[in-house]
C-alpha cells in the first residue's frame, strides 16, 4: 500500500484557540478521500497544513513519505508543484481569459511562447469538458459550472499527482454538483491523481470517496468507507448523515 499522504497528531492553534486537535489520517495513492464536517469544522485547514501553507503547532505532516515541515524552501517548492488546489469559488482572475487562467503557473513564469501555452490550456480544458470555445472568454462570462471547470483545469496544469478540492460543488445546483462529482471520478481515471476532496456536501461526498473522514471542531468523529458510515450508530455520524439527506431532498427540484 503506498501512501501517499500520513498526518499524524495535526494540532493548530491560532490565537490561543485550538482549531485541529490531535487529528490523523492517511491517504493511499490513487484514493479520494474526502474530508466532511460542518461549517468551522476545520477541513480547509487541514488543507492548508498538507500544502505547507501553515505551519502545523504540532504533529507531522507527511507527503510522499517527507515531513514538510523539516524541508528547505526550495525543496518545499518542488513538493507544492506536485499538488493541485482547487480553491473554494475556483478563484479565477478576472482581468485574465480563460486560458491565461488555466496557464498561470507558466505564464507568470514567462518562459513559454504563447502558442505552446494555448496548446497545454486546451488539452488541460479537454479534460474537463470544456474546448476551443471558451479559451478566449473572461470568467464573467461563464456559468458557475463552468468556472469550477477552469479552475480544475488550471490545477491539473502542472499535472500533479495530488488533485486538493475545497469545496467542489458549493454554490452549485444539484444537476451541476452531480456532473463536478463525475468530473473528479473521471480525471482520477485519466490522470491517476490521488485526490483530497473537502465538502459538506453529503451525497457528493458519498457518490465520489474511497474513504471519507468526518470533522467535529477540529477533531476526527469517524474514518471509513460509505459502508461503514451508513452502519455507524455513532449518534454525531447518524445526525450528519440524516441532516444531509434531508438537504438533498430539499434542493432537488421536484418534476
Ligand atoms: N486565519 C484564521 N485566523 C483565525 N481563525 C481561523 C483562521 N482560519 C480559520 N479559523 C478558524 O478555524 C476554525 C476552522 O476553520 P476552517 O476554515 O478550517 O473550517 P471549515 O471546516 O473549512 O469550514 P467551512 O466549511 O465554513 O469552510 C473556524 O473556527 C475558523 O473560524
Amino acid at each position: 500500500m503506498n501512501l501517499v499522504i500520513e498526518v499524524q497528531d495535526l494540532r493548530k492553534v491560532i490565537n490561543g484557540r485550538e482549531i485541529l486537535k490531535g487529528v490523523s489520517f492517511y491517504v493511499k495513492e490513487g484514493e479520494i478521500f474526502t474530508i466532511i464536517g460542518g461549517s468551522g469544522s476545520g477541513k480547509t485547514s487541514i488543507t492548508r497544513c498538507l500544502v505547507g501553507l501553515w505551519k502545523p503547532t504540532a504533529g507531522i505532516v507527511k507527503i510522499f513519505g517527507e515531513d514538510i515541515n523539516s524541508l528547505n524552501p526550495q525543496r518545499l517548492d518542488q513538493l507544492r508543484r506536485k499538488i493541485g488546489y482547487v480553491f473554494q469559488g475556483a478563484a479565477l482572475f478576472d482581468s485574465l481569459r480563460v486560458w491565461e487562467n488555466v496557464v498561470f503557473f507558466y505564464l507568470e513564469r514567462g518562459k513559454m511562447k504563447e502558442e505552446e501555452l494555448r496548446r497545454i490550456a486546451l488539452e488541460k480544458l479537454r479534460l474537463v469538458g470544456l474546448g476551443e470555445e471558451v479559451m478566449d472568454l473572461f470568467p464573467s462570462e461563464l456559468s458557475g459550472g463552468m468556472r469550477k471547470r477552469v479552475g480544475i483545469a488550471r490545477a491539473i496544469a502542472t499535472e500533479p499527482k495530488i488533485i486538493i478540492y475545497d469545496e467542489p460543488t458549493s454554490g452549485l445546483d444539484p444537476i451541476t454538483s452531480r456532473l463536478i462529482d463525475r468530473l473528479i471520478l473521471d480525471l482520477r481515471e485519466k490522470t491517476g491523481a490521488t485526490a483530497v476532496v473537502v465538502s459538506h456536501d453529503l451525497v457528493s461526498a458519498f457518490s465520489i470517496s474511497d474513504r471519507l473522514m468526518l470533522l467535529k471542531e477540529g477533531e476526527v468523529v469517524a474514518t471509513g468507507s460509505r459502508e461503514d458510515f451508513l452502519r455507524s450508530t455513532d449518534p454525531f455520524v447518524v445526525e450528519f448523515i440524516q441532516s444531509g439527506m434531508l438537504r438533498e431532498i430539499a434542493e432537488t427540484p421536484s418534476s
